[in-house]
């Protein structure tokens, strides 16, 4: 019997970091010296090829390729499009060498910024488009397209940054050349497509997520003109214009764009009804993000093919994917590594290759009637049920009307302040984490495995903390930090401590280069029931007369850098969480602390990518951090800390948030960050940061005071 495949699964993007971190390991030991170029090539390539081939097992049809890297898309893209800024260029380096410079930076050339990918925690290398010569230097797409054939049999879809997205991300003179850099480039995405099409691609998957944002009339007009040109130079190429992360403000002109296929977010946003309202063209493929690819919880597959339903009566049959919302390069490998992890809790998860394995069940459903996988369905829907059932979520905290807010105004408190601490006029200090040895990693780890007692643990942190309250009375700093010694990750200690969190023991996500996070899962209410980190802080603080800083992490960043599940608000889940800092807050004060940093590097990342969501999304997040810092003495001084964010659109907020000092990154923008904070006339204390900690390489005195001098003039 002929049976009809009216619809097709597809991927977007898979990890990079393979199930045990492989891809980590690898490149730091290249990095080392421990491995050879070829050497690494050949362990990346073999990481590479076992995901193609796992992908191809799950019963994808539409394989990615193209979206695995050496470090960074973005960079990958820059670097294919030979946009290598001049300080990296030595004779000396080999290609691969020249590749990571940019990405870590050298001895004698900074590296390039980095920042957030969109609202993500993965940060990608900001491509700078100053004293460069764009060229076609390598055709990678190309490579990967040709390999994954020939290597694993799979006709494979190669993944590439488009070019609006790519120029509009990128640093340097484009604000306002959008359209002379798009002359430059138009050409090379040609030559990248032609070669495709010709080696035998069925699609191109154009990554443009910039499209989810507000882009102005002009800037539609350049993109209508751009895909355009592409389009007639290459006709035989198949062009599925993807987006992700948001739905599409500009939702009518995206359709009507002359590409062969759209892909859109199911997930987040609101791109559902925009297709109900305008409506889909008959004659383009929709890829549809169904499955979350930025959470960790399986779906409710009935309601997916409820999606998929109302998309099949706007969309001819043929034409439609499913797919991931986004790439799964934001979520862990695959959950059959956990193994003590609550049942319930195990059941409800899906990583990457789970959800994967959800696309071609909805796929099944669709094709051959949802008989052909009733168990399937009935399983996920009884895993959710049973997680949300038996853990406990309540809506309801205690949150009250009126704002909270400290009990004096700022100038007020300063003068407090500034007798209770008596800091010099330019106070140094640092951010917080000193150096997470391979001694304080494998101490850790033996603690963990039970080889040593808590109290020989304990300790040994106690001697870290000693050690380098010591460092920094040698070194003369002002504002002492204990080191965070105790610490893997600023957000998963937290979830190890508060009650209604849970930690995986592999659930690892790529968060910038091989440095990869390991969110905690939010598995019930957040409450507070024991100090957390007072017993540390403390610590430090009796062996030095100079103030040691209490060390926590924001309400908003603990959120987004963990996995909540969709049915719980945002609202709701941060406040819980700032209500429950807040107890630590004021432990801390009642031992002795008086200035406490309230981190929230990922407060500027959770930015919705449409503006018209963003109040909403400041205030919560406003009133969140005022929660767990407000009911403090006038004296004591909150700080906090964000990193690697432009400032620019948050600076009210950043105001609103009411701290007594924010420090931030000031070294590897290049001092640009601090840029806004002048225009806006800012009156409480920035911490500038002027030593990149980021960066493995030396940096000179010299440097920071030329940094530091520019700023204070400036600030002055
Ligand atoms: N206190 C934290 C640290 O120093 C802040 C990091 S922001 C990503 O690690
Ligand atoms: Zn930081």
């Amino acid at each position: 019997m002929y049976i009809m495949t009216t619809f097709i699964s597809s991927n977007i993007g898979y990890p990079r970091i393979g199930k045990d971190r492989e891809w980590k390991h690898a490149l730091e030991s290249y990095w080392r010296g421990d491995q050879t170029e070829e050497g690494l090539r050949k362990e990346l390539q073999t990481i590479r090829l076992n995901h193609l081939q796992k992908q191809k097992e799950l019963g994808i049809e539409h394989i990615p390729v193209g979206d695995f890297s050496f470090y960074d898309h973005m960079l990958d893209t820059a670097f294919m499009f030979n946009v290598i800024p001049k300080r990296f260029q030595s004779q000396s380096r080999s290609t691969l060498d020249t590749y990571f410079a940019m990405a870590r930076g050298t001895e004698d050339a900074v590296a390039a910024e980095m920042t957030k990918w969109f609202n993500t925690n993965y940060h990608y290398i900001v491509p700078e488009l100053d004293d460069i010569e764009p060229s076609l230097r390598a055709n990678t797409p190309l490579n990967d397209y040709q390999e994954a054939k020939r290597e694993c049999g799979i006709d494979g879809k190669p993944v590439i940054v488009g070019p609006i997205t790519f120029l509009k991300l990128s640093k340097g003179k484009h604000a306002d050349l959008l359209q002379e850099w798009l002359s430059t480039f138009i050409p090379l995405y040609q030559q990248v497509f032609s070669e495709l099409a010709e080696a035998g691609a069925r699609w191109i998957q154009v990554d443009e997520p910039i499209l989810a944002t507000n882009l102005s009339t002009a800037e539609w007009e350049l993109i209508e003109a751009c895909y355009t040109k592409l389009t007639e130079a290459v006709p035989e190429a198949n062009l599925l214009l993807q987006t992700y992360f948001s739905d599409i403000p500009d939702y009518q002109r995206l359709i009507q764009l002359p590409v062969t296929g759209i892909g859109l977010d199911f997930v987040y946003g609101d791109n559902l009804s925009s297709i109900k309202k305008y409506g889909f063209p008959k004659d383009k493929t929709l890829a549809a993000g169904i499955i979350n690819g930025r959470n960790v919880w399986q779906a409710d597959l009935e309601s997916k093919l409820a999606i998929i339903d109302e998309l099949s009566s706007e969309i001819p049959e043929g034409n439609i994917w499913m797919q991931p919302s986004c790439s799964l390069l934001h979520v862990p490998v695959t959950k059959t590594s956990e193994s003590k992890l609550d049942q319930t809790i195990y059941e409800a998860l899906c990583f990457a290759d789970e959800k994967l394995s959800e696309i071609t069940t909805l796929v099944q459903a669709s094709n051959h009637g949802k008989e052909s996988v009733e168990d399937t369905i009935h399983d996920h829907k009884q895993a959710l049920q049973n997680f949300l059932a038996t853990q406990q979520f309540d809506e309801h905290t205690s949150v009250t009307a009126s704002m909270p807010t400290r009990n004096l105004p700022f100038t007020q408190r300063r003068q407090e302040q500034e007798t209770h601490l008596s800091l010099p006029i330019l106070p140094t200090t640092t951010i917080g984490s000193l150096p997470q040895t391979d001694e304080v990693r494998s101490t850790r780890r033996k603690w963990r495995r039970k080889e040593i007692t808590d109290s020989e643990y304990q300790s040994f942190i106690r001697d870290e903390i000693a050690k380098w309250i010591n460092i920094q009375e040698e070194l003369e700093l002002d504002v002492l930090v204990h080191g965070e010694f105790e610490r893997t990750d600023m957000v998963e200690y937290f979830g190890e401590k508060l009650n209604g969190f849970t930690v995986s023991e592999y659930g690892w996500v790529q968060s910038y280069g091989s440095r990869c996070v390991k969110p905690p899962l939010i598995v019930g209410n957040v409450e507070w029931t024991k100090e957390m980190t007072v017993r540390e802080v403390v610590y430090a603080q009796s062996l030095t007369e100079k103030p040691v800083k209490g060390m926590l992490t924001g309400p908003v960043t603990i959120y987004n850098w963990s996995f909540a599940h969709e049915a719980l608000s945002r609202d709701s889940v941060q406040n819980q969480i700032a209500l429950a800092l807040e107890k630590e807050v004021l432990t801390l004060e009642e031992a002795g602390i008086s200035i406490i940093q309230v981190d929230e590097p990922a407060l500027r990342e959770g930015l919705p990518l449409d503006r018209n969501r963003w109040n909403a999304y400041f205030d919560a997040a406003v009133r969140a951090f005022r929660y767990a810092t407000s009911s403090v003495q006038p004296g004591t001084q909150i700080h906090t800390h964000m990193c690697y964010s432009e400032f620019s659109d948050i600076y009210e907020t950043i105001d609103a948030l009411d701290a007594d000092v924010i420090s931030i990154e000031t070294s590897r923008s290049h001092g640009e960050l601090i840029q806004t904070f002048e225009e806006n006339d800012y009156q409480k204390e920035i911490g500038l940061g002027v030593y990149d900690i980021h960066s493995h390489v030396y940096q000179v005195w010299k440097k920071l005071e030329q940094i530091l001098n520019v700023r204070l003039i400036r600030l002055m």
